[in-house]
């Protein structure tokens, strides 16, 4: 059954369309990643499944329930981490979950929502004195709140260090395990990639790939970068290699050639290269990483490499 299911949903504000035509489902269970650049339609979209924005047009159903008829049913049974969650400064962060708490109508021991999320030992510590990370900790801890069905987390990681983002991830396959369906917003793609069992990516308010990670890779050709390293390359030996069936782009910083090629384009590329006179020392290859994919769907560009991407 699908936990999250948008037919034809449109938003516009004014002249901006922030979100056209989206088909979107998201079955119970699944950990989804919603991608998409700066400006993609992402906060909106999840806005509309808790109804704090209504579409223009198209139907948004979440948990099986009408999201602007049954919103308030919708909620009780939902987890928000929302982008830029402010806490209340005053309260301490043991506080702020027994609020979640009540709010729900759930019982529970705060403190132990205060460990899961790491910050068990602040408890009694006001939460304007937290740091950015440990705010984004506890805005975790009460979406987490009552087991909701459905957890939509926006940028869950923004203000974690690589720990923190760590649990995060552990959290969300834990709730995942426990049979919730978990939504979350994202442009680190690397937090995609970890956790996520589909993703779509959305762009200018599109979904432009919907897929497993797997499937995304397949999609953009099972391209591979070979990194050779060499005696000395120039430009006119990378333009042999470019010019090679199979091989999308090459580059070359002196030492090291950078390609983006089928897989079986290797063998032709290192041959290219010994017959452009060039020793070529070792060579080694990665598939296509999701940094490449995104920016393949994100951006319509094509498949750079990442150095590329780097530079
Ligand atoms: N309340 C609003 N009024 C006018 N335009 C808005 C409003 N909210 C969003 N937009 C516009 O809609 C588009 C999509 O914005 P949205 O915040 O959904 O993107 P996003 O993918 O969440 O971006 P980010 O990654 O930067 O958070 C943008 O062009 C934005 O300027």
């Amino acid at each position: 059954m699908p936990a999250i299911e948008l037919r034809g949903v449109t938003k516009r504000y004014g002249d901006v369309t922030a979100v056209r035509d989206l088909d979107l489902t998201v079955e119970e269970g699944t950990v989804f990643g919603f991608l998409g650049p700066n400006g993609a339609g992402k906060s909106t979209t999840i806005n509309m499944l808790l109804d704090f924005v209504r579409p223009t047009d198209g139907s948004v159903r979440v948990l099986s329930r009408d999201a602007q008829a049954e919103s308030v049913a919708v909620r009780r049974r939902t987890g928000v981490l929302p982008e830029g969650y402010d806490v209340y400064d005053r309260l301490t962060g043991r506080k702020h979950v027994e609020f979640a708490m009540r709010s729900k109508g759930v019982e529970g021991d705060p403190d132990a929502m205060l460990e899961r999320v790491g910050i068990a030992d602040a408890a009694g510590r006001k939460a304007g004195g937290y740091s950015k990370g440990m705010q984004q900790r506890l805005a975790l801890g009460m979406a987490l709140v009552g087991d909701p069905d459905l957890l939509v987390l926006d940028e869950p990681s923004s203000g974690l260090d690589p720990a923190g983002a760590k649990e995060m991830r552990d959290i969300v396959r834990e709730e995942a395990g426990r049979g919730a369906t978990v939504f979350f917003s994202s442009h680190v793609l690397g937090q995609v990639e970890a956790v996520c069992d589909r993703v779509g990516i959305l762009r200018e308010g599109e979904l432009v790939a919907e897929d497993s990670i797997a499937g995304l890779r397949d999609a953009v050709g099972g391209e591979e970068q070979l990194v050779v390293t060499v005696d000395a390359a120039s430009e006119d030996d990378v333009e042999a290699v470019r010019a090679l069936p199979g091989v999308s782009s090459a580059s070359t910083d002196g030492g090291t050639v950078t390609v983006t090629c089928d897989s079986d384009a290797k063998t032709r590329v290192i041959g290219a290269l010994e017959e452009e006179g060039v020793t070529v020392k070792d060579f080694s290859t990665e598939e296509a990483s999701l940094e490449d994919l995104f920016l393949h769907y994100a951006e319509g560009e094509d498949v750079a490499t990442t150095e590329e991407v780097r530079a």
